[in-house]
C-alpha cells in the first residue's frame, strides 16, 4: 500500500539535503531529481516541505508528472481520497451525465431553450476534455449519425494507451529519432495494425489477433479513422508515421492486390508487427509526377525474376523494414508503363539510409538504391504494366490517414492553446482574456469543424463504395480536403505558436508539442501530393466525374 504523510511530516523535509514537496496531495521526494531538475534547484528548494501544487502546473503540463512519478513519488498525504478500483476512464475524466442544464445567456450570446415536442434522443456519454472542439462534438454530448458504441469504446481504449504508455516518452523518442519496437509490436498485438489497412472488413483471415472492444464482423472505416486519429493526439507526426506511416500505405497493395501465396508468406508476420513494410514510390526526380519514374525492373530471360535497379527518396520507415512495396518502371509507355513488385530485402542489392529531415524525426525518412536486385515475379504486385491503378486506388487511403491527422495535429495546437491561455497571465489577464488570442482560437475552431465534418462524410462515402468507385468519385473530394487540411494544420501550428511565445521556439517543455507540430506541418503539406496538385486534380477529377454523370453547364 502506498505510504501516507501528515502534511506537518512533509514540513520537516525542506532542506537541499532532504528535499519533499507536495503537488496535488501526492508527496514527492526531490533530494537527489533537484540536481537534474532542468528549471533549476534553487526554485525547487524555495518550496520545499510545502504544497506547490500551484507552481508545479504554472510550468509543466500533464506528461510531466506520469513520467516522473513513479522515481520520484514516496507516497500521499492522508487527507487524499484513494481511488477505489484502478481508474478504467481516461486520465481526463469525462463529466458525468447530470440533470439537465438550462443554458443560461450571457452578455453577446443566445441560449437556446429547447421546444417541449421534440423527441429526444440519447446522444452518448461525454468523454475526454469536454473544452470546446478540442474533440469532435460526438465525444462531448452531441448527437452523430456515425458513430456507435463500438467506436466510443475504441477511442477509449486507444486514448487510455496513448495517456499511458505513449504521450509522457513521445518527446524522448523523437529526440532519439525512433520508437521503441516494442510500441509497434504492441501495435499488432492488440488488433490495432490489421484494422488500419482501409478494408471494409476487419481481415480475421490474414491475423490471430483482435481489437479487443471491437468485434470484428462490427468493424468499418469509421474505426480504422479512429485508431489513426487517437494516435495522431500524441502531437507528433514522427510518432504516428512510426506506428502506421510504411505500413498503412505499403500494406494495402499487398493485401488487396498481391498473388494468394503471397499475401499467406507475408501478411500475418505484418499485422502482428514482427516484420515491417514501406510504400517506395517518390524518387529523386519524381513526386507527384508518379507517371515519370525511372526506378526500372527488367524481366529475366527465363521470365523468372525481375532485376530492379534505381533510387527511392523521403520513404517512411525504409530503414527499418523487411518489405518494400515499389513502384518500378516495367516499359517506356509512361504511366502505362509502371508495374509495382513486393521487394524483400533479403533479395540483396537493398541499400537504406536514413535522411536528416525538417520534421517527423522518430518517422525514419530514408534514402533507398536498389542495385541489382532479383525479385522472383510471384512478388509482383497486380499486372504488369498496370500499376498505376494500384497507386492510385492507394493514394486515397493514404491521403485520408493524412487528413485525419492533419485535423487532430490543429485540434492539438487548438487544445494546446486553450489550456495555455487559460494559465498564463499577462497585462494582469489570463490570455483567454484577450479578444485577440479568442480570434485566433476561433479561426482555428471554424476551420478545424469544417474539414472534420466533409472528413467524416468522406469516410461515410468510403465506407459504402468499393475501392475503384470510391477512387474514380472520391479521388477528387479527397485530394480537395487533404490541401484543405493541411493549410489548416499549417494556420493553426502558426497561431499555436504565436500563442505560447517563447515556449513554442524552444524544443520540450510546455510548448513542445507545438514546436513539433510547426516542424512538422511541411511532412503532411507536400508528400502524398502537394497542395497546389491536389488543388488543381480536386477540381478536374471532380468535373470529369461530374460529366459522366450528367453535368449540365
Ligand atoms: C515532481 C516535481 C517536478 C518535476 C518532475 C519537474 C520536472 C521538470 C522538467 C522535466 C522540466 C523541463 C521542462 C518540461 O519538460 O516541462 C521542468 C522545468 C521547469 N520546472 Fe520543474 N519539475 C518539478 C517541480 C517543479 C516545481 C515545484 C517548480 C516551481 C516551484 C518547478 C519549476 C520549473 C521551471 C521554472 C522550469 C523551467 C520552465 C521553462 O523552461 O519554461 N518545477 N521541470
Amino acid at each position: 500500500m502506498a505510504k501516507t504523510f501528515k502534511a506537518s511530516d512533509v514540513a520537516s523535509h525542506n532542506k537541499p539535503t532532504d528535499l519533499w514537496i507536495i503537488v496535488d496531495e501526492d508527496v514527492y521526494d526531490l533530494t537527489k531529481f533537484q540536481e537534474e531538475h532542468p528549471g533549476g534547484k534553487k526554485i525547487l528548494q524555495r518550496v520545499g516541505g510545502k504544497e506547490a501544487s500551484k507552481q508545479f502546473w504554472k510550468y509543466h503540463n500533464e506528461g510531466i508528472l506520469k513520467k516522473y512519478k513513479p522515481q520520484l513519488q514516496v507516497g500521499s498525504l492522508d487527507t487524499k481520497v484513494q481511488p477505489a478500483a484502478p481508474p478504467t476512464p481516461p486520465t481526463t475524466p469525462p463529466p458525468q451525465k447530470q440533470d439537465k442544464v438550462e443554458p443560461v445567456a450571457e452578455s453577446g450570446t443566445i441560449s437556446v431553450v429547447p421546444t417541449e415536442d421534440v423527441e429526444e434522443e440519447e446522444a452518448m456519454d461525454a468523454f475526454g476534455s469536454m473544452i470546446p472542439y478540442a474533440d469532435p462534438s460526438w465525444y462531448q454530448s452531441y448527437h452523430t449519425p456515425y458513430f456507435n458504441q463500438t467506436h466510443a469504446d475504441l477511442r477509449a481504449e486507444v486514448r487510455q494507451w496513448m495517456e499511458d504508455e505513449i504521450m509522457p516518452f513521445v518527446s524522448d523518442w523523437e529526440e532519439a529519432k525512433k520508437v521503441p519496437d516494442s510500441v509497434y509490436k504492441a501495435m499488432g498485438e492488440k488488433g490495432y495494425l490489421a484494422g488500419l489497412m482501409g478494408m471494409h472488413n476487419y481481415p480475421t483471415h490474414l491475423t490471430n489477433h483482435r481489437v479487443k472492444c471491437v468485434p470484428p464482423e462490427k468493424w468499418d472505416l469509421f474505426h480504422d479513422m479512429l485508431i489513426t486519429d487517437e494516435l495522431s493526439r500524441s502531437g507528433s507526426g514522427g510518432f504516428v508515421w512510426n506506428v502506421i506511416g510504411g505500413f498503412g500505405i505499403g500494406g494495402p497493395p499487398v493485401v488487396k492486390h498481391g498473388k494468394p501465396e503471397l499475401i499467406k508468406r507475408i501478411v500475418p508476420g505484418i499485422l502482428s508487427g514482427d516484420k515491417r513494410i514501406c510504400l517506395a514510390i517518390t524518387e529523386p526526380d519524381a513526386g507527384s509526377d508518379v507517371a515519370n519514374l525511372t526506378c526500372e525492373a527488367k524481366l529475366t530471360e527465363d521470365g523468372k525474376h525481375y532485376i530492379v535497379n534505381g533510387e527511392k527518396k523521403w520513404i517512411t520507415n525504409g530503414i527499418w523494414c523487411d518489405y518494400f512495396t515499389v513502384a518500378v518502371r516495367t516499359s517506356d509507355k509512361g504511366m502505362n508503363g509502371i508495374s509495382v513488385l513486393l521487394i524483400e530485402r533479403e533479395h540483396g542489392g537493398v541499400s537504406t539510409r536514413r535522411m536528416d529531415c525538417q520534421g517527423v524525426w522518430s518517422s525514419g525518412t530514408t534514402y533507398i538504391t536498389f542495385e541489382d536486385t532479383k525479385v522472383p515475379v510471384e512478388n509482383l504486385i497486380g499486372k504488369e504494366n498496370q500499376g498505376f491503378k494500384v497507386i492510385m486506388t492507394n493514394f486515397n487511403h493514404e491521403r485520408i490517414g493524412i487528413i485525419i491527422q492533419c485535423i487532430r495535429f490543429s485540434r492539438v495546437c487548438y487544445e494546446e492553446s486553450v489550456k495555455y491561455a487559460n494559465k498564463r497571465r499577462t497585462f494582469g489577464q489570463k490570455l483567454i482574456s484577450h479578444p485577440v488570442i479568442r480570434l485566433k482560437l476561433a479561426h482555428m475552431a471554424r476551420q478545424i469543424e469544417a474539414s472534420y465534418s466533409w472528413m467524416e462524410s468522406l469516410i461515410y462515402q468510403c465506407q459504402k463504395m468499393n475501392d475503384t468507385e470510391a477512387m474514380l468519385k472520391l479521388g477528387g473530394a479527397i485530394a480537395g480536403l487533404k490541401a484543405q487540411s493541411t493549410v489548416t494544420f499549417e494556420f493553426c501550428a502558426r497561431e499555436a505558436s504565436q500563442i505560447f511565445g517563447g515556449l513554442s521556439y524552444s524544443r520540450g517543455g510546455q510548448g513542445a508539442k507545438v514546436e513539433r507540430l510547426y516542424r512538422d506541418v511541411r511532412a503532411y503539406a507536400i508528400p502524398g501530393g502537394s497542395e497546389e496538385i491536389m488543388l488543381d486534380l480536386s477540381i478536374r477529377q471532380a468535373m470529369r466525374v461530374h460529366k459522366a454523370l450528367g453535368m449540365k453547364l
